[in-house]
């Protein structure tokens, strides 16, 4: 089955322990949720975040919705000036006979405004 790459990307409010664990589930779940996506199909997922979060690993986050056996990696996303702030990103690797097109990228809360040229 053809391996085809999912994003997502959201703000947290402020940099609590609750805020990244409700908003990256929320992200998360929509992304598999939209994109009908079973997480047997998934490969891998990396998770950045700005450097103004420093509370928890958005992976840590993930597991929670039982995504133990998927291998989770998170990064410090680039520091540009004027980026948005406190944004976690999300690209997930999977399997789906979908075509590139047929994929819905996922943006929510203060994120939405970071992309307008992908498919929703
Ligand atoms: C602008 C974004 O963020 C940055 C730029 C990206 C891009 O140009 O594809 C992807 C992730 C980030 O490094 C975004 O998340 O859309």
């Amino acid at each position: 089955m053809p391996v085809r790459g999912l994003r997502g990307a959201t703000t947290v409010l402020e940099d609590t322990i609750s805020e990244v664990t409700s908003k990256t589930k929320e992200l998360v779940s929509k992304m598999l949720e939209v994109n009908g996506i079973d997480k047997e199909q998934l490969i891998s997922i990396i998770f950045t975040a700005t450097n103004d979060v420093h509370s928890m690993f958005p992976a840590t986050a993930a597991r929670e919705l039982g995504l133990g056996d998927v291998p989770l990696m998170c990064a410090r996303e680039l520091d540009i000036v004027g980026a948005t702030p406190l944004c976690l990103r999300v690209l997930m690797h999977l399997e789906t006979d979908r075509g590139r097109r047929e994929l819905h990228h996922v943006y929510l809360h203060g994120a939405k405004n970071l992309r307008d040229d992908l498919p929703e």
